[in-house]
């Protein structure tokens, strides 16, 4: 067997190894306080003058000398003379040096000639700024190694300070690599793929507060990765290469690093993210990050962050941990750290943790990601229930205020995420999509405030409510009517082969793409088979599953399928022809508490707006006549 990885090595000390075999020299540079935002200082900041550096008024009043109001009170009033007394002052102005104390304006009284009629005794200093109040000559402003904050900025402004040494940003390279990688652009030919890592890449690495420089695509070829890697070492202070970290017969990164530099190790005991090299060339670090985009992200996480903030002097910042509660089984491989994506939303005062299963190519799976969870390798999962900590990638008020919902997929939750979105900045509409069973499931447990559901009873043909009777037996919920949507056949644009009836799925020449068990489509489909006497075992394709509605469109759009069931806005949105069969109801079971919550009450809302509905029918196959009844 062919010997690939060279290691399988725990993260931290695989990040250990790399810091230390690498020699780092930081140059420093001088530049205008004012351009030196979230730099990094190289020596401690001193002040250069006082500030004030002048007795200053504090208030806007009158200057005095103090001695002269000893004797006011209430009853016995005291008037100062104009000029020898008192001169008048606004805050900031400076003392004229025989006075010593200011009185506000609003204690004031004038007499028609121009005096002051005092109430009051004021003591000397009194409303006057010192000399060195704020900051005091050659005192320390701020330290060496600190990042510098705007308030940062004023105080060395206000002392003088105008310019200031800092640590040069760390100069980043990342260098693209692969064949079948073309630059960003719109529908890329069959065999291409759109190199979109390096704007992950450059991205984060500008946040960390790196300079970075993005190499044109290099080719899968030794020597043109070698002479790309050895140009970039020279140059910059880390070197980030991405793709053929692994195993496949053009993955060229680990022998071009070995060629012209080291490899510290190939291989963490992480999934995703294993395949990552870590390694120097003349010094300086060099990162291999494997292709696919959630485990280069991962991997740049756990490397490129921290060596960028090495080389600054900083620590990384840590994300903010909850601790929820997990919805679902997660499986993990023994021996190796597994992180895996999730969403999360309270439900009755519950953080329910919900892992989005999808693989390390699904850069989706980290848009739609509210949080990572980690399972340790002496561990092969975790089961549902399992108290975990989730590591947050979105802020906690909005966690906070976030609608959760499980069920089935449609495109018109699509739309409610969106308008929710822009009518109430402060919350968000989550969406798991889980199929009807599974959705009517997590609202009997607890995991969901609503829950969207398309099930035909056989028996009555009537729509979901039979099974919510069977299945939610604990939590009080509603059942609200959403949408009419046309269900029927997804078949490619012109409908090349006549499909036009259920019978026609056990011709020998078409082969169909299904939904998951427990979709209400898969369940209207099994619902028509049995009235017209069709088996299963008859169709080409039955057992081939997807999630969506969107993905079995596409799989009939690029001729994996010759058809499939599903809702005419998906075939719309795919351009494929649809042959509708069926016109079924799709609504939500909402728990009651949900219902009766201010946001459910904004739900209710959004669902009866006459805009939102005019959005959802325009898709094609809906009507909304009934949408937002209680049934
Ligand atoms: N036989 C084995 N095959 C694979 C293994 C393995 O252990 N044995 N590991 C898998 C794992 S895990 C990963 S991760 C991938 C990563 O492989 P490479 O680093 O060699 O990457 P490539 O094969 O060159 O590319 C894979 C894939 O990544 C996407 N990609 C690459 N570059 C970019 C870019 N700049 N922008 C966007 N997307 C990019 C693209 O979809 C590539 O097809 O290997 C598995 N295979
Ligand atoms: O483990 Mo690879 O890094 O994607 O999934």
């Amino acid at each position: 067997m062919r010997k690939v990885y060279l290691d399988n090595s725990p993260r931290f000390d695989a990040l250990d190894q790399w810091l230390k075999a690498c020699a780092f020299s930081i140059e420093k540079e001088i530049i205008n306080v004012e351009d030196a935002l979230h730099r990094v200082t190289s020596e401690a900041v001193y002040a250069h003058n006082s500030n004030p550096n002048f007795q200053a008024s504090a208030m806007d009043g009158i200057a005095v000398k103090a001695y002269k109001t000893y004797e006011a009170s209430e009853t016995n009033p005291v008037q100062l003379e104009k000029d020898q007394d008192f001169t008048p002052v606004d805050t900031g102005d400076p003392i004229p040096d025989e006075f010593d104390a200011v009185i506000m304006i609003e204690k004031v009284n004038y007499t028609d000639d121009g005096h002051a009629i005092i109430h009051h005794s004021v003591g000397p200093g009194q409303h006057v700024r010192a000399i060195g109040e704020d900051i005091v000559s050659k005192e320390l402003i701020i330290t060496a190694n600190h990042q510098i904050r705007p308030i940062d900025q004023a105080a060395m402004l206000a002392a003088g300070v105008l310019e200031v040494s800092v640590l040069k940003k760390p100069k980043v390279a990342i260098i693209p690599t692969g064949d079948e990688i073309v630059k960003p652009k719109k529908d890329p030919a069959r065999g291409e793929l759109i190199e979109f890592n390096s704007t992950i890449f450059k991205g984060y690495l500008t946040e960390w507060g790196a300079e970075v420089t993005v190499f044109d695509i290099v080719k899968d070829e030794l020597q043109i990765i070698e002479q790309a890697l050895a140009h970039a070492a020279n140059e910059h202070d880390l070197v980030i290469i991405n793709a053929g970290s692994s195993a496949g017969t053009e993955d060229y990164t680990v022998h071009a690093i070995k060629n012209i530099g080291e490899v510290i190790l190939h291989g963490i005991a992480t999934r995703p993210g294993k395949p990552t090299i870590l390694g120097k060339i003349a010094d300086k670090p060099v990162l291999g990050l494997p292709g696919y985009p959630v485990s280069a992200w991962l991997s740049l996480d756990w490397f490129a962050k921290p060596m960028v903030y090495h080389l600054r002097k900083l620590v990384p910042p840590e994300r903010p941990i909850l601790t929820g509660i997990l919805s679902k089984r997660v499986n993990s491989v023994f021996g190796s750290e597994e992180f895996v994506r999730v969403k999360v939303g309270y439900v009755n005062s519950k953080l329910i943790v919900t892992p989005i299963g999808s693989g390390a190519g699904v850069v989706m799976s980290l848009v739609l990601a509210d949080g990572l969870i980690t399972i340790p390798p002496e561990l092969e999962g975790y089961d549902a229930g399992t108290k975990i900590d989730v590591e947050l990638l979105t802020s906690p008020e909005l966690i906070k205020n976030t609608m959760v919902g499980i069920g089935s997929h449609d495109l018109s939750i699509d739309i409610l995420v969106d308008e929710a979105k822009q009518r109430y900045p402060k919350t968000r509409v989550s969406s798991a999509h889980v199929g009807s069973m599974a959705g009517l499931m997590a609202i009997e447990r607890g995991e969901c405030h609503f829950a969207g559901v398309h099930l035909l009873d056989a028996e009555t043909g009537e729509y979901n409510r039979s099974y919510v009777d069977k299945f939610v037996k604990t939590t009080p919920v509603k059942l609200v009517h959403f949408v009419y949507r046309q269900q029927g056949f997804i078949v490619a644009k012109g409908n090349p082969k006549g499909i036009e009836k259920i019978e026609d799925l056990i011709r020998d020449d078409i082969v169909y793409v299904n939904r998951q068990k427990g979709a209400g489509t898969r369940m209207l489909l099994d619902y028509m088979l049995r009235k017209h006497r069709i088996s299963a075992s008859q169709i080409a394709g039955y057992t081939r599953e997807m999630f969506t509605h969107s993905s079995v469109a596409a799989s009939v759009a690029y001729g994996a399928a010759d058809c499939a069931m599903g809702i005419r806005s998906a075939a719309e949105a795919m351009d494929c022809d649809f042959i509708p069969l069926y016109e079924e109801q799709y609504d939500f079971v909402m728990t009651e508490s949900f219902l009766d919550s201010e946001q459910g009450q904004m739900f209710m809302e959004l669902i009866k707006d006459p805009t939102v509905q005019k959005r959802i029918e325009s898709l094609g196959g809906y009507s909304c006549r009934d949408t937002g009844k209680l049934k």
